[in-house]
């Protein structure tokens, strides 16, 4: 096990969930929303259960909420600013998961706090040769770059962000049920992506 303590959780929902047409993170799967999914996945992974969204967010939960600190819908980076922001004193990580991804592995936290070997490292997840940014291990160390980064706002991109740092990464594996094959990680963009995940909402239970 890692020496790194249980850090954090921030669900990143400051998004406009164009595609979905309508709050993504509210929408029902099975008998609750998504981000309840989301929140219950990841509470026993993390110290608190944070989130992220806009002032007044209509959360089906009592969960503490970080605005984004910086105006102008600067993409999922402001969300995680917002909550390296609220880091407390003694904590030196924060994970990230975004609220629309319910399968996520029950040992995220677990595998990537594993992988957290100095203070500087962003340890990001993987799967099927694809990384997925949001779920991601920050540590607080990059903080100050990252509000200068989003100072110009043409720095959006994750990807772009993360070149600019040591980066480790760490490769889930695909899930194998009656139904098919899942990503862990797939997320929720469309109604077609919803009924999809319906099929799969067992794994939920
Ligand atoms: N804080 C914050 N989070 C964002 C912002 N834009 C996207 N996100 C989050 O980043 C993650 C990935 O976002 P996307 O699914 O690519 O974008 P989206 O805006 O939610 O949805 P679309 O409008 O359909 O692209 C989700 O968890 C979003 O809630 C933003 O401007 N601020």
């Amino acid at each position: 096990m890692s020496a790194l303590a249980l850090p954090p959780g921030l669900i990143l929902a400051g998004g406009r969930s164009s595609r979905m047409g309508t709050e993504k993170a509210l929408l029902d799967l099975g008998d609750q929303p998504l981000l309840a999914h989301v929140a219950r996945r990841l509470a026993p992974q993390v110290s608190v259960v944070k989130l992220n969204a806009p002032p007044g967010f209509p959360a089906p939960l009592a969960l503490p909420l970080l605005p984004d600190t910086l105006a102008g819908q600067l993409g999922p980076l402001a969300g995680v600013l917002a909550g390296l922001g609220h880091l407390q004193p003694g904590e030196t990580h924060l994970l990230t998961v975004p609220c629309d991804s319910p399968f996520f592995p029950l040992d995220l936290a677990a595998r990537l706090r594993a992988q957290a070997d100095d203070e500087n490292s962003i340890v990001v997840a993987a799967s099927d040769g694809r990384l997925h940014p949001v779920f991601c291990l920050w540590p607080r160390a990059i903080a100050e770059d990252l509000q200068d980064w989003l100072a110009d706002p043409d720095n959006r991109r994750i990807q772009a962000f993360l070149r600019r740092h040591r980066m480790v990464t760490v490769d889930f594996s695909l899930i194998d049920t009656p139904e098919g094959t899942i990503d862990p990680f797939l997320n929720i963009n469309t109604p077609e992506d919803l009924e999809t995940a319906r099929r799969f909402a067992g794994l939920l239970a």
